[in-house]
């Protein structure tokens, strides 16, 4: 089904304020997972919604708490979430960030005790939309074998990079080959994957997203590099923001909270005048875009520049929920 920007708004925040969630941020919370939805990555807006009200309701996720200061070193900051909504801090701490780039040039904020931020690529965006590179990632809870292994030990810690332009050119992507949320959005149309996505249980690949889902051998991008930038990607977040790593929050906790994140903002425009920066970042696009396809009839694309497009259709046309997501939603 279609909707728009509003009646998602307005459905995610009847569930909020019924679970006594304060306007404010029942407003604010429900106005992100709307964003993040007719932006198009419905995987980390609507789909996710009925997880995110589950953490809630099970106490997971601490609606009034707010985020603290734990300790400042410059363009470096650390600081605590003490469970609080996590796309809500998310966005404060990429704002925070923005703020030590533009003092020093680069801002740097290590974040502990945080909850699922939904879309990672909102605060990469975030940045971008400022003029400011913008870098982040989070670890999670073990939902990924390490290259070798068939039990889940590290996290699908997604890791955005984010470059100023027009359009914005933005990698936000999983350690996994898929999310697991983009394999949920394939079986919800009944696709199979584009690529292999995992190993089903006699430890062949498959595409095949429900095999995956259900025995969580979901295969890192790129193999073992996936899994080994899987691995520094949770011990930087980690040391740097003195919280917990995959292994303390899948073994210490009843769930996936508590996270660790990270959030960088690079200055750009103190480093190279505007129509330098313009021609060079055409250049590369260009240059990139007119390579020979291996499909005539296939575009060569860069990351991140189709949401300005889908934005737009789904602003015209209405956003395309599916029916069975909306119904469970409907239910809360
Ligand atoms: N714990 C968490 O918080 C987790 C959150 N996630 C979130 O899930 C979402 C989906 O992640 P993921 O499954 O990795 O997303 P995808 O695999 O769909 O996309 C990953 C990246 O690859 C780019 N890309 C995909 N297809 C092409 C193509 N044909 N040509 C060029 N570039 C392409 C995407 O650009 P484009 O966006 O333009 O398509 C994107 O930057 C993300 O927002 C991520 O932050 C994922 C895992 C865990
Ligand atoms: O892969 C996803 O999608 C995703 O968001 C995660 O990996 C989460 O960390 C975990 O909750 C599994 O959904």
């Amino acid at each position: 089904m279609r909707l728009t920007f509003e009646q998602l708004k307005q459905e995610f925040e009847r569930v909020l304020l019924a679970r006594g969630v304060k306007a404010e941020l029942a407003d604010e919370c429900a106005t992100m997972f709307a964003q993040t939805t007719e932006s198009g990555v419905y995987s980390h807006g609507v789909n996710r919604f009925p997880r995110f009200i589950q953490q809630l309701e099970a106490g997971d996720i601490i609606p009034d708490a707010q985020p603290t200061k734990a300790l400042a070193l410059g363009a470096i900051e650390q600081w605590d979430a003490h469970r609080s909504i996590g796309n809500l801090t998310a966005k404060k701490m990429m704002d925070r960030a923005i703020e030590l780039a533009d003092g020093h040039g680069i801002g740097l904020v290590a974040l502990r005790n945080a909850n699922h931020w939904m879309r990672g690529g909102s605060y990469g965006w975030q940045a971008a939309e400022k003029g400011y590179i913008g870098i982040c990632w989070t670890n999670s809870i073990a939902v990924m074998p390490p290259w070798g292994a068939k039990e889940c030990r590290i996290g699908t810690n997604p890791l955005i990079v984010a470059v100023p332009g027009t359009p914005i050119t933005m990698v936000d992507m999983s350690m996994s080959m898929f999310s697991y949320g983009m394999l949920e959005v394939n079986r919800l149309a009944g696709r199979e994957l584009p690529v292999d996505g995992g190993f089903d249980d006699q430890g062949n690949l498959t595409k095949e997203p429900s095999v995956i889902e259900k025995n969580r051998r979901i295969l890192p991008m790129g193999y073992w590099k996936g899994s080994g930038m899987s691995i520094v990607l949770d011990m930087i977040a980690t040391l740097l923001s003195d919280g917990a790593s995959v292994a303390e929050v899948t073994e210490d906790n009843s769930d996936e909270y508590g996270i660790s994140q990270i959030f960088i903002a690079i200055e750009v425009d103190k480093l190279i005048s505007g129509d330098n920066r313009d021609a060079k970042l055409k250049r590369i696009v260009e240059y990139v875009k007119t390579a020979e396809r291996s499909d005539p009839e296939v575009a060569v694309r860069l990351p991140g520049h189709e949401f300005t497009q889908l934005l737009a259709e789904n602003r015209r046309n209405g956003i395309n929920v599916d029916d069975s997501v909306w119904a469970k939603i409907k239910a809360l």
